[in-house]
């Protein structure tokens, strides 16, 4: 579902991802990890077209980004800070901004999707009375309606509290037939969601399993925490 071959991007000299390789497959759950300052956005941004890339090729559901727009069929992104409308319902956020890609929304899709995220007994509450968890539980209903095969989310639950936290993971949890690749800095969210985990450092990728990764970082932080010991 992406294939990320040779990818190289850099601002002025400085060379943010070197020679990057990435294969995810079909319904696959991948975190992509890194420090803060490693590419991430960059990475993602580069995958969505944001960022032209200077070289190397990224395929998304078998399309080359850089020469067709077809990719953009398969893919739903749900970036980490989005705009909704404040003093409109739940129900006409969706449907406002499925107005701005169908002449008509689909009135059973907004709420199938509504459902979906758990929000259908608020519907028709305006979304400025809304938590921060309600908000991004609405943000991804609106990356659901479009039913792409692959969603893409950046950090999906910063600043929310645990319960918020624990909706959005739960909701991701249950989306079994989509690829998931989302940036996360935490680690039980990695685990509870996602069986592997693109670890991005000093430019490159390495791809772990979830288990593997866990070990990983766990024998990495026992040796940071004994140097600081001694
Ligand atoms: N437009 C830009 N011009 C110059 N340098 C940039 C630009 N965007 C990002 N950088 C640099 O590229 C590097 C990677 O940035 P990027 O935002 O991709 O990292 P990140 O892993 O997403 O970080 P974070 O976890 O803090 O969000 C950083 O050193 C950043 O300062």
């Amino acid at each position: 579902m992406i294939n990320i071959q040779g990818l190289s991007q850099y601002y002025g000299k400085k060379i943010v991802l070197n020679d990057v390789h990435l294969g995810v497959e079909e319904k696959e759950r991948c975190a992509l990890v890194g420090r803060n300052g490693s590419g991430k956005s960059t990475l993602i941004h580069s995958m969505l077209g944001l960022l032209p890339v200077k070289k190397g090729s990224i395929l998304l559901g078998g399309h080359c980004t850089r020469k067709t727009d077809k990719w953009k069929k398969e893919v739903a992104y749900l970036p980490e800070k989005f705009h909704l409308y404040p003093q409109l319902t739940a129900n006409e956020n969706l449907r406002f901004f499925a107005e701005l890609q169908d002449s008509k929304p689909d009135d059973e899709r907004v709420e199938q999707v509504l459902t979906q995220v758990r929000l259908e007994e608020n519907r028709s509450d305006k979304i400025h009375t809304f938590s921060k968890g309600m908000l991004q539980r609405l943000g991804l209903a609106l990356m659901l309606y479009y039913d792409a095969k692959l969603l893409i989310l950046d950090e999906p639950t910063s600043g929310l509290d645990p319960i918020g936290r624990a909706e959005i993971l739960s909701i991701l949890q249950s989306l079994k037939d989509k690829t998931i690749f989302l940036s996360s800095h935490h680690m039980d969210e990695i685990q509870q969601v996602c069986t592997h985990v693109a670890y991005l450092n000093d430019g490159k990728i390495t791809k772990y399993t979830v288990a593997d990764f866990t070990k990983k970082m766990g024998e990495e932080l026992a040796y940071a925490k004994n140097k600081k010991a001694i």
